[in-house]
């Protein structure tokens, strides 16, 4: 694992978004380094999603910038967009995967999606198998999803997100709903995927054992600011009220 400080994937500066007179976004900054697993802690409606969500397009905010990987975001073309959005993988709670279709139909899907990618590659089999590998779930390649342990879905949902070979992984919530063991196994996963990859990501938990396990680095928003931010040790050490609240157990 090599955090490179001198290179921002991700800079957000100064971002405000409202609805109507829900002031959300109060002019939030961050950075994302190549490499780094940034983990975003905010309480359940303090604006995690809207900052996602502006900065992959799907919200446009009132003002601020954000560019990923060097490219302004809020006047990006449609296609410019897609080809951006190929390097970012999500990892949305509740993993998401088609029942309908087996664990080989489900990662053959997004390749499908983004052909163009994968120019000249006729034979997907290999790069699936890859996916699941790295996961651990090379023989559940012909199983449904509804064979599959809670653990397993998220662990296929991440290959799957994986195949991409993104640049960028947004985690949201990757252990909610998963017991210990299993939450475990998943941020292990998260961060021999780091190494494995140097890929760099923004995790967004309410988890104190994941922050502390995954995190380079850490940011509270509050207010629809940040807050805080600093290393898991610097910030759970805090004798500021609002900081030692995201702590408690
Ligand atoms: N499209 C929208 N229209 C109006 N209000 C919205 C919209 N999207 C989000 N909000 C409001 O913005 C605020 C922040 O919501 P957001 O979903 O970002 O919270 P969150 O931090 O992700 O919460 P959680 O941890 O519960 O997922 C909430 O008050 C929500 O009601």
């Amino acid at each position: 694992m090599s955090i490179n400080h001198q290179h921002k994937v991700i800079h957000i500066e100064n971002l405000y978004k409202k609805f109507g007179d829900n002031h959300v976004l109060n002019g939030f900054n961050m950075d994302l380094y190549e490499g780094e697993n940034l983990v975003i802690m905010g309480k359940s409606g303090s604006g995690k999603s809207v900052m996602i969500k502006c900065l992959v397009g799907l919200e446009t905010p009132d003002s601020g910038s954000i560019e990923v990987m060097g490219r302004n975001m809020i006047h990006i073309g449609r296609e410019e967009l897609n080809q951006i959005r190929t390097d970012i993988g999500f990892l949305f709670q509740g993993s998401a995967l088609y029942d309908s279709m087996s664990v080989r139909e489900n990662l053959e899907f997004p390749l499908r999606r983004h052909l163009k990618k994968f120019e000249g590659i006729t034979d997907t089999t290999p790069l699936v198998e890859e996916a699941l590998t790295n996961v651990g779930l090379l023989h559940t390649i012909d199983l449904m999803p509804e064979e599959l342990s809670g653990g397993m879905k998220r662990r296929v949902a991440l290959a799957r997100t994986l195949i991409l070979r993104p640049k960028i992984i947004l985690y949201d919530e990757p252990t909610t709903g998963l017991d210990p063991i299993t939450s475990k196994e998943i941020i292990d996963l998260m961060k021999s995927i780091q190494n494995t990859y140097n890929t760099s990501s923004l995790i967004i938990t309410h988890d104190v054992d994941c922050a502390r396990v995954i995190a380079n680095r850490m940011i509270l928003l509050v207010d629809g600011i940040n807050y805080a931010q600093g290393s898991f040790q610097e910030l759970s050490s805090s004798n500021d009220p609002k900081i030692k609240a995201f702590f408690k157990t």
